[in-house]
């Protein structure tokens, strides 16, 4: 009797030590390997050494020893100085789990925190067993730039049911470049030419829609998702979502992103749950229906030929050949992603412009003044072209997208198993490791930003011999650091945004028509501080509310 329990406990610590090592190695992801090794392996041991006697009770305490054997020894390895990444400092719990920046992001704190950890350990920190964060502008190429790493498991949460990644989560380059042909045309001259008219009269729409709510205190960060939204509707999908002519979300389209991207960047962290939760019923209910709105639009859209070479031409294929009757899933997916992608990341750019431009009104003089200078006839000041030249125009988008990037994490890459790890910028990281360059810290990094790296002064891209701080103070040019190969807002490297030359030809549009046309101030009452307390970080930016009221020039 005896010697079967020894026997028995012999082999359950054996199944642990078997399934600690599996999970070490090989971080299993299916949902099936979850149940045999940690549910059916320790049950199969109990059972074949004391069939006789068994009880539910033994099964279900043999399981829970397990469990705490094979957790016990994950964090013991983990935290231990035989971890390939025992040298880099960051926070104990970071070390042993991603569930902390997990329960960070699910809250909408992500860039505060990994933020703190830099400021706390370094700038190469470790933010999780197997993951190092750096803080570096020289960590931008070979992370992102140089074709070495692809992306890391954290993008799992991009593959389909189908087993398919969304595009923006695709791992291999050579299917990458494949997949970005169809957008690289659409971003090209001709393509974005193609995309003008449609910029131009949503332009128009939302000038309307303020002129006519002079009287009331307007929510500029929801307007600029309704634009934002009606306008990537058009471009990628052929339909109007109709949301500035509501005033609304009408199809609860931002609402069921923002839903969703909260709680896949969350689950991003610790990927190997995804099986789990896609079997939870209604796990999958919002993608679903943003789904089904985007498929109901493309095949409507299929049906009438192009009247203009916009983005749905090109990524339908349109352009090479005649369209199929109805859309195929590849067609469904890059509507979707245009939409995600492109929607709200150009809205969030625009929202703090307008925040921080009512916030310094200098700087609003100082844009509107240029503005006049370029257009001085007046009327429509849509010239992408003539936009590109314009400095201080270029000055405010570069710095309020160095302090708040509409994706402000870092985006994680991997150094593959059995490639014998890598140097980046002069640290070794070991091979199977997880790596990112925090976006958010690096453009506030003060090596890379100096003076007042936190402050909003678009004139630190300009390109003069001295210059007037906000202070007062005037310091000349070589006491100014500006790296640009730190501003990443867009990534960088063979799977950066595509769509860049879309989203910057419609900020740098949208904002010259508002400048131009309106003065905005605070709305009577309304906190500008709340802006920046709100903003969360979920990937993109959720944002709260922006009351500001608009007066006609
Ligand atoms: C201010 C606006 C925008 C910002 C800040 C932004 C930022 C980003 C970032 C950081 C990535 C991740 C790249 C990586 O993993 O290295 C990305 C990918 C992507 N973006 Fe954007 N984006 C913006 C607008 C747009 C627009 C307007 C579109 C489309 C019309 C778009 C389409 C895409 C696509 C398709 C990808 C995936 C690219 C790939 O994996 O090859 N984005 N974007």
């Amino acid at each position: 009797m005896e010697r079967t329990k020894i026997g028995t406990q012999t082999s359950t610590v054996t199944a642990s030590l078997v399934t600690y090592f599996i999970y070490k190695r090989w971080e299993p992801q299916r949902l099936l390997a979850h149940a045999v090794l940690l549910v059916l392996l320790p049950a199969f041991v109990v059972l074949r050494d004391e069939s006789s006697m068994i009880s539910l009770k033994d099964v279900c305490v043999r399981t829970m020893i397990h469990w705490v054997i094979v957790v016990g020894m994950t964090t013991l390895y983990r935290l231990s100085r035989f971890h390939p990444l025992a040298e880099y400092p960051g926070p104990l719990v970071c070390k042993i789990t991603k569930f902390s920046l997990a329960y960070a992001t699910s809250r909408g704190r992500l860039h505060e925190v990994v933020r703190q950890i830099h400021a706390q350990y370094g700038d190469v920190v470790r933010i999780g067993p197997n993951e190092l964060s750096f803080c570096r502008s020289d960590a931008v190429q070979p992370v992102l730039g140089a074709r070495l790493l692809q992306r890391g498991p954290y993008f799992d949460t991009r593959r389909l049911p189908s087993g398919r990644y969304m595009i923006d989560g695709v791992r291999d380059f050579a299917e990458s470049a494949v997949r970005r042909k169809q957008w690289l045309k659409a971003m090209s001259g001709e393509g974005l030419k193609g995309c003008e008219d449609a910029l131009a009269s949503k332009i128009r729409e939302l000038c309307e829609n303020l002129k006519r709510r002079q009287e009331e205190a307007v929510d500029i960060s929801a307007w600029m998702s309704y634009f934002g939204f009606d306008f990537m509707g058009v471009m990628a999908l052929g339909r109007d979502f109709g949301m500035m002519k509501a005033g609304a979300d009408v199809d609860e389209f931002w609402r069921l992103i923002e839903k969703g991207s909260t709680m896949n960047s969350a689950l991003a962290h610790i990927p190997w749950i995804l099986p789990i939760i896609y079997k939870i019923p209604d796990g999958g209910k919002d993608v679903v229906k943003l789904r089904n709105i985007c498929a109901e639009c493309a095949a409507s859209r299929v049906k009438q030929p192009a009247k203009t070479k916009d983005l749905f031409y090109y990524l339908s294929g349109e352009n090479e050949s005649p369209m199929a009757d109805s859309p195929d899933d590849h067609l469904i997916e890059n509507g979707i992603t245009a939409v995600v992608a492109g929607s709200d990341t150009a809205a969030t750019a625009l929202a703090h412009l307008c925040y921080f431009l009512v916030k310094h009104p200098e700087c609003y003089q100082k844009l509107r003044k240029e503005i006049n200078e370029y257009f001085p006839s007046g009327g429509e000041v849509f010239d992408p072209r003539l936009h590109v030249d314009m400095p201080y125009l270029n000055a405010c988008i570069n710095e309020v997208m160095r302090l708040y990037a509409p994706v402000m994490t870092g985006l994680q890459r991997r150094v593959e198993y059995g490639t014998g790890g890598m140097m980046i910028s002069g640290y070794f990281v070991p091979e199977d490791t997880q790596v990112s360059v925090h976006t958010h810290t690096l453009h506030r990094h003060p090596q890379e930003f100096f003076p007042l790296p936190d402050v909003f002064w678009p004139d630190r891209w300009l390109d003069q011999d001295v210059y007037t701080l906000p202070t007062g103070d005037i310091i000349p040019k070589e006491q100014i650091k500006t790296t640009g190969a730190a501003l990443i807002p867009f990534s960088v490297g063979p799977q950066s945004c595509v769509g860049k030359s879309l989203a910057m030809m419609e900020i740098r549009a949208t904002l010259c028509a508002l400048v131009q046309k309106f003065e905005m101030r605070a709305a009577e009452g309304f906190r500008m501080e709340s802006w920046e307390e709100n903003l969360e970080d979920i990937f993109v930016t959720k944002r709260g509310p922006l009351l500001i009221r608009v007066k006609e020039h």
